[in-house]
């Protein structure tokens, strides 16, 4: 053991006789390094910041307030990446983790947090996100939902606490499960950490057990057929992935396989077999990849028996959901955010909507039934497709759909006479596109509701918003993704 001590945030060194030469200059770790420190804070990816003789490290497992020994994994120039080995000092917040591949599977970076604190942190995440990317001043309310603290009028964000669920497991609704091969043959399940190599697993805490029902018989199906497992550096093998759907509402089950090549071997058997397993399935479908890239599907979809969608509810919309078209994984948290994003743009009946990134029409037909006109924009055909037939199949006649990038559609739009009062946006991670972010403040909408799945980027809209002359009023946090790093949000702007 080196003579080091531990010296507070500073840490010790643990391992080896003499303290191992550091493989960068100025870096005070190694790799393989087994090092102390104090945890004084926890990244968007649920690990644990940790300083080590002035040297940030990422360490997986460890959490705010403690004290841990990790094992350095990798270095660079202003931080590395640790994992624990022991925990010294324990957080009040830790639990035992339920799932027991939990160390080995990145889909969850919290389940070992005390729920409630992964709120509160998630709340805090969001609130620091705003104020150090967004460099807005925030305010974080009480939430006691008091109506008549929610006035437009003063110049602080309100960050309200995080819309959490009561049952916070088995809540997607969508498992999108990578095939690979093992020694009994096709395997299927999730990457190891950091690999492409897919390790077997039949069970996952946050997803529906309809899913796992249904993957467990397509995998069983293809061993027996002898289907051949994608290999990922070879480029050959047949089956990628396996993408299942269930709608929660209506019970209906919708499997896609995922395939490099059009041309499936005992096509009608395996089809056969996975119904006499699986009884709410409603369609099997067929994606075909051959790009060598980690994109899950590629353009070419077609159905192989049953139907091309599934329905499924939210509130008392009914959505036809296609193979590739995005639909929120959280059925009980959607309505919420749904509902907030509705909240937040005030309609009245009079007024038009644009909904921008907006999918399969969903937050467009909630938003319809409380506007004059809506008008929404995605960029995938088949979900457009959905959305029309969404609005038809609800009796929704005062909504409009385009295809194409909203950042091209909507100075058309302009262009064509058509000034929303309202523009709600729901963009992927990346945000908003700058070329939208202009026209939205060509537009001068007097709202506009920002729906968000990255803190980050959300924050850096909101300042081009702030300076093109939007205040920001409030955000709501939603935890659609409980036990992971993820938060998603809704931010209402006005014109100032
Ligand atoms: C986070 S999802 C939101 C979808 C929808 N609002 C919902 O809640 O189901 C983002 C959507 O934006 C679409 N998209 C991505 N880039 C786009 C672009 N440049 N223009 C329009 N839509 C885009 C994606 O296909 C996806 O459907």
């Amino acid at each position: 053991m080196s003579g080091r001590k531990s010296n507070g945030g500073r840490g010790r060194h643990v391992s080896g006789s003499r303290a191992p030469v550091a493989a960068l200059a100025g870096v005070p770790v190694a790799v393989g390094q087994v090092v102390e420190c104090d945890i004084i804070g926890l990244t968007h990816d649920g690990e644990g910041v940790g300083r080590y003789e002035g040297y940030t490290l990422f360490v997986r497992g460890a959490l705010p307030d403690e004290r841990v020994r990790a094992e350095v994994s990798s270095i660079g120039k202003s931080f590395g990446r640790a994992r624990t080995v022991k925990v010294l000092k324990v957080s009040s917040d830790r639990r035992e983790a339920p799932c027991p591949i939990y160390d080995s599977c990145g889909g969850c970076q919290l389940q070992h947090f005390d729920y409630a604190a992964q709120l509160r942190w998630k709340r805090q995440h969001v609130i620091s996100s705003l104020e150090r990317i967004g460099k807005l001043k925030v305010s974080a309310d009480d939430g006691d939902g008091d109506e008549s603290s929610r006035t437009t009028e003063h110049s602080l964000v309100v960050v309200h606490p995080v819309i959490g669920m009561d049952k916070p497991w088995r809540y997607r609704n969508k498992a999108q499960v990578p095939i690979g091969s093992g020694e009994a043959g096709l395997i299927g399940g999730f990457y190891e950490q950091g690999s492409n190599d897919v390790v077997d697993m039949d069970a996952c805490l946050i997803q529906q057990e309809e899913n796992e029902a249904l993957v467990r018989a397509v995998k069983s199906v293809a061993r027996e057929l002898g289907i051949p497992a994608y290999n990922r550096a070879t480029g050959r093998g047949l089956l990628r992935h396996v993408v299942v759907r269930h709608a929660q509402a209506t019970g209906q089950r919708m499997v896609v396989l995922v395939t490099n090549g059009l041309d499936i071997p005992y096509v009608d058997e395996w089809i056969g077999l996975i119904r006499e397993q699986v009884p709410g399935l409603v369609s099997v479908c067929q994606n075909v990849n051959t790009a060598a890239t980690p994109v899950v599907m590629g353009d070419v979809t077609r159905v192989l028996w049953g139907e091309e969608v599934i329905y499924d509810e939210i509130g008392d919309i009914r959505f036809a959901i296609s193979p590739r078209s995005f639909f929120q994984v959280n059925p009980v948290q959607t309505e919420r955010l749904y509902r907030a994003a509705v909240d937040y743009a005030r309609l009245t009946g009079e007024e038009t909507v644009i909904d921008a990134y907006c999918g399969i029409g969903t937050i467009t037909l909630f938003l319809a039934r409380y506007a004059r006109r809506v008008y929404g924009v995605e960029i995938i055909p088949e979900a457009i497709e959905d959305a029309r037939r969404n609005a038809l199949l609800n009796d929704i006649r005062n909504a409009e759909f385009e295809v194409g990038a909203a950042e091209v559609v909507m100075p058309r739009w302009q262009s064509k006479g058509i000034t929303p009062d309202v523009i709600v946006v729901d963009p992927p991670r990346k945000g908003c596109d700058p070329a939208l972010i202009a026209t939205m403040l060509e537009l001068k909408p007097a709202r506009i509701v920002y729906v968000s799945c990255d803190p980050s980027t959300l924050a850096r809209d909101l300042r081009l918003l702030e300076d093109g002359g939007y205040r920001t009023v409030e955000v709501q946090p939603v935890d659609m993704f409980p036990h992971t790093g993820h938060v998603e949000c809704v931010a209402w702007l006005v014109r100032d």
